[in-house]
């Protein structure tokens, strides 16, 4: 099973740029930046060494913020999207939707952020042959003005690059912020044909998951507290669940693989469901380990790979021609492994 997991053609939903920075890339984008045995490179060993394991949702939060000061530059945030990238593609990961949150810095506007992570997108597709998207992200934790700038700017971006901006990300801090808050302007969005993956029911907040389910939207983030009313809601409304493992388990979101809440919605459920990595570099992971502890864990079969993989397919935001060649790619995959088993 595993190399047939490794080998398996992959689609991955919900990956957050800078969560998806494995360790030694982040060696590798210090040693570009700064260059071997320099002063700052010395450093960033050093505290990447401190780093211990992410085991709660608010360690996970400061691990972003050491992240963000390497990127804090236009060259670093090319890097990292262009090593990000290059990882998925080397696990086997043939469609690609990253999420990332608009940042300015002293010398670059979220404008400028956005346009280096679509150039660099663009190029690095190419390059590792894989289908790469961008979905941009809001954190609820900051102000409305902030959002406000992110939808405008969103608009505009995927005017010009609509191949590659699909859709809005709600993510960031759940203790923080409101979805009420943020309502009118992702209407705003969803009246502009956004499509919309928000985080939903990451922590235990029945109340504000209501209101976002009958805002109406297309993919759920984790979605673990959502109860059987709400996953019948999902069914009706065609909302898929983005099921994170690992991530949920070291955030401590979820006390066990055995309590998950993925084999009761995959199993018991008519909700269409995918499994995702969330932030396989700060949680030590790859798509294909999550696929690899879904069949540990709760006895996934090869149709049950299947029936996930073209769960993948149909709730992600490409085209139809990209979906039939996607499709394509995985049914041949599937057809081969078992001429030769
Ligand atoms: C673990 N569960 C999670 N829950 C909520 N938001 C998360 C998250 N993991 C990541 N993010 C969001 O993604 C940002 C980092 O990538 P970008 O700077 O956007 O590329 C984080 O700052 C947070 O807003
Ligand atoms: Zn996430």
């Amino acid at each position: 099973m595993e190399d047939f997991l490794q080998n398996l053609p992959k689609i991955e939903l919900h990956a957050h740029l800078h969560g998806s920075l494995c360790i030694r890339s982040i060696h590798e984008l210090g040693l570009q930046l700064y260059g071997d045995k320099t002063p700052k490179y010395v450093e960033l060993s050093k505290k990447l060494t401190e780093f211990d394991q992410t085991d709660n949702l608010k360690k996970c939060f400061h691990r972003f913020t050491f992240m963000h000061e390497l990127t804090s530059s236009s060259k670093g945030l090319e890097l990292a999207t262009e090593l990000v990238i290059r990882d998925f593609a080397r696990d086997k990961v043939i469609y690609l939707e990253l999420r990332s949150t608009p940042r300015c810095f002293a010398d670059m506007s979220r404008r400028d952020y956005l346009k280096v992570l679509v150039e660099t997108i663009e190029s690095a597709q190419k390059a590792h042959n894989i289908i790469v998207k961008l979905l941009i992200s809001i954190d609820r934790s900051q102000p409305t003005e902030v959002a406000g700038e992110i939808v405008t700017l969103a608009e505009e971006i995927k005017k010009k690059y609509p191949n590659i901006v699909k859709g809005l990300d709600l993510s960031g801090d759940p203790f923080q912020g409101t979805f009420k808050s943020l309502h009118p302007l992702l209407k705003k969005s969803k009246d502009a044909n956004f499509s919309l993956a928000l985080h939903c029911a990451e922590i235990d907040t029945v109340k504000e998951a209501q209101e976002m389910l009958d805002f109406g939207f297309q993919r759920c983030g984790h979605g673990t507290f959502l109860n059987e009313e709400q996953l019948l809601q999902c069914v009706k409304q065609n909302i898929t669940i983005e099921c994170c493992l690992t991530s949920n388990i070291k955030c401590a979101t979820v006390k066990s693989y055995d309590s998950h809440h993925f084999p009761n919605i995959f199993r018991n459920t008519q909700c269409r469901v995918v499994l995702c990595s969330d932030d396989c570099g700060i949680f030590d992971t790859t798509l294909t380990q999550e696929f690899l502890k879904a069949h540990k864990f709760y006895q996934l079969s090869k149709n049950d790979i299947h029936r996930l993989s073209m769960n993948a397919i149909e709730a992600s935001f490409a085209d139809d021609q990209e979906k039939a060649l996607i499709k394509q790619k995985v049914m041949e995959y599937f057809r081969e492994s078992s001429d030769n088993s």
